[in-house]
């Protein structure tokens, strides 16, 4: 599903981004973790084709991201509330994005009503804009919004991020139910419980380098509490 090959990316003379061989198969739930500026969102945004790489390239099936669109067709993501439209209220949002997918109006209904106890009621019929939400309650909007397009491939950075418990006991138990019907899951986090909860391989970084890339068993968790003790 995506194939990084010698991705490199500098910015003014420090290298931020450098993968010489990368494989991501069709169904993976990969946990990306590292600490603060380690390159987990420049790679994302580099996937999403967002940020150029200096050298190198991304692939997703086979093809560039930076040069072929069909990509575009499959892969859902939010990474940050840059992602919105906050003059919009959230209903109007999720029909510009049901209108891009194509989605009826009853497709759109009955997929929103999948996400009713991550809503926790907080999200629709407030008659507020998103601007106005609270940055978790902007997270779940721009989730679900991907979600919702139902992609072979999600990409989500930090969605744990700035939500209340409950709110991330039922994304996981959500992303765990999408990675049954074959997924392809890419998702960073600073928290270790959750990441090795609900992905199978976990990718470490560090200065832009991959430097462990492990298959989740029990010891998994332990061996990076170890890691990030140091
Ligand atoms: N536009 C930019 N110009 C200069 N440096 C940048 C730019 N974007 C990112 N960087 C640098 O690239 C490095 C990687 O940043 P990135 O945001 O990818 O890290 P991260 O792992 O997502 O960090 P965090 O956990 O804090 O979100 C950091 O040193 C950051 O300062």
């Amino acid at each position: 599903m995506i194939q990084i090959q010698q991705l490199r990316k500098t910015y003014t003379g420090k290298t931020v981004i450098q993968i010489e061989d990368l494989q991501i198969n069709a169904g993976e739930t990969i946990g990306v973790i590292g600490n603060n500026g380690a390159g987990k969102t420049t790679l994302f945004r580099m996937i999403l084709d967002l940020i150029r790489a200096d050298q190198g390239q991304v692939l997703l099936k086979e093809k560039s991201v930076a040069e072929d669109q069909e990509w575009k067709n499959y892969t859902a993501s939010y990474l940050d509330e840059g992602f919105l439209i906050g003059y919009l209220s959230p209903e109007e949002y999720f029909d510009f994005i049901a209108s891009l997918q194509g989605m009826s109006k009853k497709q759109l209904t009955d997929s929103l009503q999948q996400y009713t106890e991550i809503f926790n009621g907080e999200i629709l019929d407030t008659g507020k804009f998103i601007r106005d939400f609270s940055k978790g309650n902007q997270n779940k909007i721009g989730i679900c919004s991907a979600l919702m397009q139902k992609p072979e491939l999600l990409i989500l950075d930090e969605p744990f991020a700035n939500l209340d418990p409950s709110t991330q006991i039922r994304l996981k138990a959500h992303l765990k139910s999408l990675n049954a019907t074959g997924l392809t899951l890419l998702i960073s986090s600073h928290d270790l419980n959750h990441v090795t909860d609900v992905c199978d391989r976990i990718i470490l970084f560090e200065k832009g380098r991959i430097i462990r890339d492990l298959q989740k068993d029990e010891h998994t968790l332990r061996e990076l509490e170890n890691y990030f003790a140091l």
